[in-house]
Parts: structure tokens; C-alpha cells; sequence
């Protein structure tokens, strides 16, 4: 489902959840949801995700800006016949993560008062979790943390040239510790111990992001709308965790 609505004088749209590839969906099919927000005028995507830490600065808990990714999903979502309406053929990934809204983020979590890290997200097929080796591999592969999603959603993104921003609640640690532990009841847990910081974080981001404001006949149905988010805030801000895109 796509939630409409507004924060501040900004559209947003938020994905009531997101499709995996390990749940047998194609790659075509995950990333699907992205060519229709850029279709809808998006101009901006925040993704967010749970991952498994690797990084020893890292805690459960932590927020985590995607700065990188690496790319180890066993099928790559441009694969086969480019559709040059969408984007090239050939797709620069020099900057997946806007740097610009890296800095803005970095600017409000901390003036809120929010610890946040960056880091290069490593996307593998899961659904499995890591074994210790594959946690120790991820790290000497220059990643900070490891995810099942995210990598995909980015590249097609980029494609069709959304300015995108990325973040990670570390949810475990793939540290020989912790890692006997890693269930999704507790990726599900940690997540969600970390969602009032990261709503605060992305909802000023997305306040104070370049981008077009509403029109002035529009803000009529912002003030309705206003008095509905109000009343329904704590049904509202349940999708702000979940993974979500913006525009
Ligand atoms: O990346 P998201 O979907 O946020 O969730 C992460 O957490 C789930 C495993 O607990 C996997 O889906 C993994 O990718
Ligand atoms: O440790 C992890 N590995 C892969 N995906 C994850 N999602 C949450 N934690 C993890």
C-alpha cells in the first residue's frame, strides 16, 4: 500500500512495507515500486532498513547513514533489455546516496541531540543470516553492516535519477558474541526501540530537503489534512519505521 500525505509543505508518499527478493519476487518486481514513485513526480527517496553491524563502533540500536553500498545480490534489477525511457543503459553509481542530504542529516541529528554513524551497506539474498565467516567476510570487504534489501530499490533509483538518502538501525551484531542470538523477533525489537529517533531525524530531513512546496490553493487541504494527522498521529507515524520513500 502507498500512504499519501504531508509533512510540512512537502507530498510524501510512504511504501507500507517493501517486496524482497528472497521472498521468490524478481528483481524486476522489487524494484518495480520505485519506477512508479518516480512515475508519481517523486523527486526524492529515503530508504530505510535493518542490518546486521559488523563495524566494532557499532551498537544494537544504532543509526546508521548509508554512505555506500556494495552490490553482492546474486541478480542485478537493470539486467536484460534497457528501457531507455527509465534511464541508461550504463548507470553512474558514484554518488548512490545524495551527499547533500548525508550532510543535512548529519546537520539535524546533531542538533536533535541524535548519535548517528555512516557506513557502507552490503546487500546479500539472505533470508538466511550470516554465519560468523560470512559476518568476517562482509567486514574484510569494506562494509559496515549487512542487509537482505535496500541495494536494488538504490540502483534502479538511481536509473532514473532519484536523489536518494539511506539509512540502517543496526538490529545485531555479527560479532562472535552476539550472533547466536540473531532472530528476526529481535531485528523486529531492536528496530522498533529505534524508530522515535530515526521519525524525528527523517521527518526534519524531509522538512528542511530542497524541494518543490505546496502551492498556495493547496495548503487549504493541508490545514484538513493537518487536523487528521493529528488525530490519527499515532496510527500515522507507524509507517515512518517501516521502509519508506518520500518525496
Ligand atoms: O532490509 P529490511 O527489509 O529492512 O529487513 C532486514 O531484516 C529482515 C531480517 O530480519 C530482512 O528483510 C533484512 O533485509
Ligand atoms: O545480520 C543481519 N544480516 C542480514 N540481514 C539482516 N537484517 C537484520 N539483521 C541482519
Amino acid at each position: 500500500a502507498l500512504v499519501f500525505g504531508t509533512i510540512g509543505v512537502k507530498k510524501v508518499v510512504a511504501m507500507q512495507g517493501r517486496f524482497h527478493f528472497y521472498e521468490g519476487y524478481s528483481m524486476k518486481e522489487v524494484t518495480f515500486p520505485v519506477r512508479v514513485l518516480k512515475y508519481l513526480g517523486v523527486e526524492k527517496l529515503i530508504v530505510s532498513n535493518a542490518s546486521g553491524g559488523v563495524n566494532p563502533n557499532y551498537k544494537v540500536g544504532s543509526i546508521v547513514i548509508i554512505k555506500d553500498h556494495i552490490n553482492f545480490m546474486p541478480e542485478h534489477p537493470l539486467r536484460g533489455k534497457n528501457d531507455e525511457r527509465f534511464g541508461p543503459r550504463f548507470v553512474n553509481m558514484s554518488e548512490p546516496y545524495s551527499v547533500e542530504m548525508i550532510a543535512k542529516a548529519k546537520e539535524i541529528a546533531q542538533e536533535l541531540n541524535i548519535e548517528v554513524h555512516d557506513g557502507v551497506y552490503l546487500g546479500l539474498q539472505g533470508p538466511t543470516f550470516e554465519t560468523l565467516s560470512e559476518y568476517r567476510m562482509v567486514k574484510i570487504l569494506g562494509a559496515d553492516c549487512v542487509g537482505m534489501s535496500t541495494v536494488p530499490e538504490v540502483i534502479v533509483a538511481r536509473h532514473m535519477e532519484l536523489e536518494t538518502f539511506g539509512v540502517s538501525i543496526i538490529t545485531d551484531m555479527g560479532d562472535e558474541e552476539s550472533i547466536l542470538s540473531v532472530s528476526h523477533k529481535e531485528v523486529l525489537e531492536a528496530a522498533k526501540k529505534a524508530e522515535p529517533n530515526l521519525r524525528k531525524l527523517v521527518k526534519e530531513l524531509i522538512v528542511r530537503v530542497n524541494g518543490h512546496p505546496l502551492k498556495p490553493n493547496q495548503m487549504h487541504c493541508l490545514s484538513i489534512f493537518e487536523w487528521h494527522l493529528h488525530h490519527c498521529l499515532k496510527w500515522y507515524i507507524q509507517f515512518l519505521y517501516l521502509p519508506t520513500f518520500f518525496w
